[in-house]
């Protein structure tokens, strides 16, 4: 049997001498949409930090598809398969749409670009723009993009819907969504929407002060009202 894209266990890693990641255990079979939840500051955006090599690990092991990356630098993670989309949507400002494109192609042809104005028709529209002039919606489609066209197996998506209008945000999910059924990519997903990382989801995995305080499916979690106020601070899903 294939080794699972992504096998986490027992991670603890952080910032220097302190720890924000405790002993976090996950194995995330291929094709699987995980959804990473959790209040304000519990080590969402570390945990996808630790896995894309940018913080300080302590101890445990992070392996991608069968191989131990816990030690690897960020470039050779991402060479091997590991694509992270951060919050900050680390786009070029200064390149155009299609040059930032052409930058996740890694060894890909130039004409591979297609893929991703299939994937958002706006960037095809807007490829002669420069990255800093997008709206924040079209930067975050770039930036989604460009670590699609490099065919990673476990794509991390930290925060996508931030400061994203409705129908903004229903566009880029449909996408995630396709791309999640293409059976291609195991994709995991940080998001303050719960009610949209519930509907897209098929595991969720909830964080409190950087450890894991529950795990289940989306209806699992929708029925349990407890946990919902406890772990996340919201009276009801919206
Ligand atoms: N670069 C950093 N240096 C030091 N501490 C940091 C750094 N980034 C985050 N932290 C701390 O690590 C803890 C976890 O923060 P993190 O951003 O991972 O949480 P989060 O769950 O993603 O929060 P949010 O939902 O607000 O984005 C917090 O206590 C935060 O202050």
């Amino acid at each position: 049997m294939p080794a699972a894209p992504l096998e986490i266990t027992n991670l603890s890693a952080g910032y220097g001498p302190t720890r924000v990641i405790e002993d976090i255990s996950i194995i995330v079979p291929a094709g699987t949409r995980l959804a990473v939840l959790g209040r304000n500051g519990v080590g969402k955006t570390s945990l996808f930090a630790t896995l894309a090599g940018q913080t300080r690990l302590h101890s445990g092991e992070i392996r991608l598809d069968g191989r131990v990356i816990s030690r690897s630098p960020s470039a050779e993670r991402a060479r091997h398969g590991l694509g992270y989309v951060p919050q900050t949507r680390d786009i070029f400002p200064t390149l155009t749409v299609e040059e930032n494109l052409f930058v996740g192609l890694k060894a890909r042809p130039k004409s591979a670009v297609t893929e991703a104005y299939e994937m958002f028709p706006r960037l095809r529209e807007r490829r002669s723009n420069l990255g800093g002039q997008l709206s924040g919606g079209e930067q975050q489609m770039l930036s989604t993009a460009r670590a699609i066209l490099g065919k990673p197996s476990v794509l991390l998506l930290d925060e996508p819907l931030e400061g994203l209008a409705p129908v903004i945000c229903e566009e880029l999910m449909a996408a995630f969504a396709a791309l999640a059924r293409s059976g291609e990519m195991t994709i995991l997903l940080v998001e303050q929407r719960i009610q949209s990382a519930l509907d897209f989801a098929e595991r969720v995995v909830v964080l409190e002060r950087g450890r894991i305080a529950w795990q289940g499916t989306p209806s699992e979690l929708s029925g349990d009202q407890e946990a919902i106020n406890r772990l996340l601070g919201v009276g009801g899903l919206h």
